[in-house]
C-alpha cells in the first residue's frame, strides 16, 4: 500500500500543504513543533477514520477555522483511490473514496492500513490493560469489519448498563431492562473474545522471534490473553465462550448492583507480556520497554502483510533516534519492503535508510 500525495487544508498546523511521497522510505524532518507528527497523524487518519493523541475530531481542524480536508492519492489493492476525509466542526465528517461517500470507518480500513508507532506507545508496556486493549482493537478493526462493529456495539451496550447500575438505586424501574443489556452484551462480548483470541495467537507466533532478533537473541518475551475467568479455552466456538460468559455475569450480578459497577465482560481483557518469564510492566527497562513495543507493532505489520497480502505503511513517529546504532539497523532491515515515513529531528543521522525522500517541514510548510 502506498500514499502517493497527500494535500492538507486548515489540517492542524498546515493551512494548506501539498505532498508526493516516495514509495519506500520517507524522511520527515525539522524543529520541535513544526508538523512532523501531525504529518503522520493525517496518513493515519486516512485508515482508522481517528488520531492517536487527539480524542475529538476538532482538535484537528486548525485553531479558529471549521473545517478542514485531508486527500490523498493511494495505490492499493492492486488500484488507485481517492481518498477523502472533511472535518467540521459541529457538523459530523464525511469520508469518501472516489467520490463515494463511506459510511463507516471500516470501509477506509478496507482500502488502505497504516501502522503507527509513536513515543506514547511505550504505554503498551507499562501502563494498565486499556492501553494494550486499544492496541488489540485498533488493530483487528482494521483488518475485520465484523470485529470493528461488535466492538462498537458493545461499547454502547456497556454504556447502557453502566447507566442502569449507576442509577437503579433511584430509579428502580430500570432493573428491567439489566438482563437483557447483559445478555446482548454477553453475546456481542463471545464475538470479542473469539477475534482477539485469534488475533493474539497469531501475534505468539511473530512476535517473540522479532523481539528475539531484536534483542540480538539475550531476551525472551511471551504474550498471553488474559480475558474473563470462566472462558476455558477463548478459542471455542462462539456459543461455548456465550454460555461462559453468562456463567461469569450470574455469579458477578450481585456484585455489580452493590458496586454500581460492570464487573463481568471482555471490557477488562489484557494482553500480559512477559520478557523471560517475568512481567514486563513491572520489571522492563526503558531500553526493553521500547524494544517490546515496538516487536508488538512490527508484528502487526506482518500479520497485516500476511493477511492483505500487502505491506501496511508503516508510521514512525520519532522512534529511531531513541535506539542504538545496531537497533536502528535492525529496525531498518526488517522495515524493508513497504512505506515508510519516518520523522525525527534536524540533527539527527539515520543512516541506512536506502532509497526514499526527505522532507524538510518547518511552521507547517515543506521547505
Ligand atoms: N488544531 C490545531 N491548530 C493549529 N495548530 C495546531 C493544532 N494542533 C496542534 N497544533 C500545533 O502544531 C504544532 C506542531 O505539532 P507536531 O506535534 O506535529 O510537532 P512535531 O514537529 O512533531 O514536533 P516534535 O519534534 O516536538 O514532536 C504545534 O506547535 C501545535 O501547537
Amino acid at each position: 500500500m502506498i500514499v502517493k500525495r497527500i494535500t492538507l487544508d486548515f489540517f492542524r498546523n498546515y493551512l494548506h500543504l501539498e505532498c508526493a511521497f516516495s514509495p519506500a522510505t520517507n524522511v520527515i524532518y525539522g524543529e520541535n513543533a513544526q508538523g512532523k507528527t501531525n504529518l503522520l497523524e493525517a496518513v493515519a487518519y486516512l485508515s482508522t477514520a481517528s488520531s492517536h493523541r487527539a480524542r475529538y475530531d476538532r482538535e484537528l481542524i486548525q485553531l479558529g477555522v471549521d473545517s478542514a480536508w485531508i486527500q490523498a492519492e493511494v495505490f492499493a489493492r492492486e488500484r488507485e483511490f481517492a481518498l477523502e476525509a472533511r472535518l467540521s466542526r459541529g457538523t459530523r465528517r464525511q469520508l469518501s473514496a472516489n467520490g463515494v461517500r463511506l459510511k463507516s470507518a471500516g470501509e477506509l480500513s478496507g482500502v488502505l492500513n497504516t501502522v503507527l508507532f509513536c513515543p506514547e506507545d511505550l504505554s503498551l508496556i507499562r501502563d494498565g490493560a486499556a492501553a494494550r486493549r486499544r492496541f488489540l482493537d485498533e488493530c483487528i478493526c482494521q483488518l475485520r469489519p465484523r470485529y470493528a462493529m461488535a466492538l462498537a456495539e458493545y461499547k454502547k451496550l456497556y454504556e447502557h448498563k453502566i447507566r442502569i447500575l449507576r442509577d437503579w438505586t433511584e430509579k428502580p424501574s430500570l432493573l428491567d431492562a439489566l438482563d437483557e443489556f447483559s445478555l446482548r452484551m454477553a453475546q456481542t462480548g463471545a464475538v470479542l473474545i473469539h477475534y482477539r483470541a485469534h488475533f493474539i495467537r497469531r501475534l505468539q507466533e511473530v512476535v517473540p522471534p522479532i523481539h528475539s532478533d531484536f534483542s540480538g537473541g539475550r531476551e525472551r518475551l511471551d504474550l498471553r490473553y488474559e480475558t474473563v475467568k470462566t472462558v476455558t479455552d477463548p478459542e471455542a466456538p462462539m456459543r461455548d465462550i456465550l454460555s461462559q460468559l453468562l456463567e461469569h455475569q450470574e455469579s458477578h450480578r450481585q456484585a455489580e448492583l452493590e458496586s454500581r459497577q460492570c464487573l463481568s465482560g471482555p471490557h477488562k481483557d489484557d494482553l500480559a507480556v512477559d520478557l523471560d518469564g517475568v512481567s514486563a510492566k513491572t520489571y522492563a527497562s526503558q531500553g526493553q520497554t521500547r524494544t517490546a513495543a515496538l516487536s508488538l507493532k512490527l508484528g502487526c505489520r506482518e500479520i497485516f502483510f500476511h493477511d492483505t497480502g500487502e505491506w501496511p505503511v508503516l508510521l514512525l513517529d520519532d522512534v529511531l533516534s531513541e535506539l542504538d546504532h545496531r537497533r536502528q539497523e535492525f529496525v531498518l532491515n526488517r522495515i524493508a519492503g513497504g512505506q515508510v515515513f519516518i520523522t525525527c529531528c534536524e540533527d539527527d543521522r539515520l543512516e541506512g535508510l536506502g532509497e526514499g525522500s526527505t522532507f524538510h517541514i518547518h511552521n507547517g510548510r515543506l521547505v
